[in-house]
């Protein structure tokens, strides 16, 4: 318990090894100041957000881009702020969680970045959230070299990556931290306790406090950010503009801002990522009851190239480079796997989701393990040639319209049962390793992660309220959705064995993707139920 000037603070998590070198006074004050300011605020974002999906999910409201901001769109003179040390050349950015061990892998991968995440690759367990936070600390310190029981040294090389931390999204609280009874934003718990304890040192080693920001809805959320950043900054005496900060384009609200979340932020903004998981994720979740245009076929199918996920990614890479941001590409979901056949297969299709974006001009783009850095590197390497990035690319011939980023039939495609199994299964094993505190997973050749998850749900809802026919005229009720789902529950327990947390799962799932209504996010209600005890 620590009383700082006007509040009761509780840290209530169970204290690990080393936590204390976390959580001291000074940091817990930094983010108590970083609540008192911007609490509120946030919990009127949050507000505004759940009336705009219920007007956008009525049809009361239509979705487009916003008249009130259109001069911040047509004014061509602005710009985002210069590229900082460490962050010119963005051709290959690799993401995973904050173990110690992938912490050492990720930085000697040989990408130029590695987004270092608290958000769709971890499950936010208190364990996660300050181990993590002490790996980094180390890190940056180069004082994370260790041997394993097995033998295995783990040293950081000559030419680590840039980190650039992804903190969790608005959405989520750090139950474990409260003040005055109340449970802290998770994001300014992971933003502050990484920026007191490392923006110094980042700066004195050449680098920097930079950050990826995950699941914004409106440009209002940008200027939050932004408003943090300048509190930040200013309390620790850092030069205003010394944060870079790269937005994650991965709501379809957001797609119609992305020059108003490059304006909000400009003096601190590096570029935008087309976070596709989460995009199509928020594109079912927000036309979830618009009828059969608005369904989505089975989730392979829901490629990159089709035309209205082309025309969200174009009109990225358009808006980015006339404002001097780095467009950043996103992440296929094809892992290595030591079956040489599945491997060749996925290294292929890395390479064709890269290709694609380094030709529509991305600066560089995410892979999802160390095996996929050197396909990424080589298609960049080819086509920037000798430059850093491809910001001299304006893509002035991309005119991307309203009706084309909402054009969701453009998809094609049908619903399978295999479809719908592969979405039950996927979702259940999952959230059993999310549970188990996993937040990435290796499933059926594929990483999943908390975004695919969330889509894999959705879909199924969504499946069922719009009564959808599967290719053989069957139509997807709710009770043959659970037909499949204690199938698949057996068949997943049958190959996992003992020791899983897939009843739990199980409940998780029927609530999420099989209630009357659809929740916005799996990850709020389950970590309040099952990754704490604290009520
Ligand atoms: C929608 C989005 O937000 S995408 C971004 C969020 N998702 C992610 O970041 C996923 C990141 N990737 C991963 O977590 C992992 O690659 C997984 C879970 C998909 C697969 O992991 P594994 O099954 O452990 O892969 P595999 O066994 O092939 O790993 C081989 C080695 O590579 C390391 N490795 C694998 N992926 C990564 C990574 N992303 N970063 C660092 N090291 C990694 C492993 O630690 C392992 O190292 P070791 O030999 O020292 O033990
Ligand atoms: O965060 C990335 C995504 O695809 O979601
Ligand atoms: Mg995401």
């Amino acid at each position: 318990m620590f009383d700082s000037l006007t509040h009761r603070v509780e840290v209530a998590g169970p204290t690990g090894d080393r936590f204390a070198e976390i959580l001291t006074p000074a940091a817990i004050d930094f983010v108590v100041k970083l609540d008192n300011a911007f609490a509120g605020r946030r919990s009127e974002l949050l507000d505004a957000r759940r009336t705009r999906r219920e007007k956008l999910q009525s049809g009361e409201q239509p979705l487009g881009f916003l008249p009130e901001t259109q001069a911040v769109r047509n004014d061509p003179t602005w710009r985002v702020a210069e590229s900082a040390p460490g962050l010119e050349d963005r051709r290959v950015e690799i993401t995973g969680p904050t173990d110690r061990r992938m912490t050492v892998n990720a930085l000697n991968s040989g990408a130029k970045v590695w987004l270092a995440d608290f958000e769709d690759a971890t499950s936010p367990t208190w364990h996660n959230v300050i181990d993590g936070q002490l790996n980094l600390f180390d890190a940056i310190r180069r004082n994370i070299d260790f041997t394993t029981e097995a033998g295995k040294r783990y040293v950081v090389g000559d030419e680590p990556a840039t980190i650039v931390a992804r903190p969790r999204g608005w959405h989520l609280v750090e139950k474990h931290i409260r003040i005055d009874g109340r449970p802290v934003s998770a994001s300014l718990v992971d933003f502050g306790l990484y920026f007191f304890h490392n923006a110094r040192q980042l700066i004195a080693r050449g680098s920097g406090p930079y950050f990826y920001l995950p699941k914004l809805e409106s440009h209002l959320e940008a200027r939050l950010w932004n408003d943090v950043f300048l509190l930040a900054q200013r309390e620790l005496g850092i030069p205003r503009g010394t944060i870079r900060a790269t937005v994650l384009i991965e709501t379809i609200t957001a797609a119609f801002e992305m020059d108003e979340i490059l304006y909000e932020l400009r003096e601190h903004a590096a570029g935008l990522n087309a976070g596709r998981w989460d995009y199509i994720f928020s594109v079912i979740k927000n036309f979830s009851s618009h009828g059969a245009d608005f369904v989505l076929p089975d989730r392979a199918q829901v490629t990159m190239t089709v035309p209205f996920m082309r025309a969200y990614t174009e009109l990225l890479v358009r808006t980015c480079h006339k404002r001097g941001a780095h467009a950043i590409g996103g992440m296929a979901a094809f892992i290595p796997s030591r079956d040489p056949e599945v491997n060749a297969t996925a290294l292929e299709k890395v390479r064709q989701d890269k290709e694609r974006e380094a030709g529509d001009g991305f600066d560089g783009s995410w892979v999802a393990h160390p095996g996929l850095v050197p396909v990424c590197r080589e298609v960049f390497d080819t086509v920037l040639g000798g430059w850093p990035n491809q910001l001299g690319k304006l893509r002035e011939d991309v005119e991307v319209t309203a009706e084309d980023l909402l054009d969701v039939a453009s998809a094609g495609g049908e619903v399978t049962e295999a479809g719908v199994r592969a979405n039950i299964n996927v979702a259940l094993r999952y959230i059993d390793a999310w549970l188990g505190g996993t937040g990435a997973a290796a499933i059926h050749n594929l990483m999943e992660d908390a975004a695919t998850a969330e889509i894999a749900r959705c879909q199924v809802w969504q499946w069922i309220r719009n009564g959808t026919k599967l290719e053989d005229g069957t139509v997807l009720t709710r009770e043959l959705a659970v037909e499949f789902l204690d199938d698949e529950l057996a068949s997943v327990r049958a190959d996992l064995g003992e020791g899983t947390r897939l009843d739990d799962a199980y409940a998780i799932f029927t609530e999420t993707a099989l209630g009357e209504k659809l929740p916005s996010f799996l990850t709020t209600s389950a970590y309040a139920r099952y990754l704490t005890d604290l009520r």
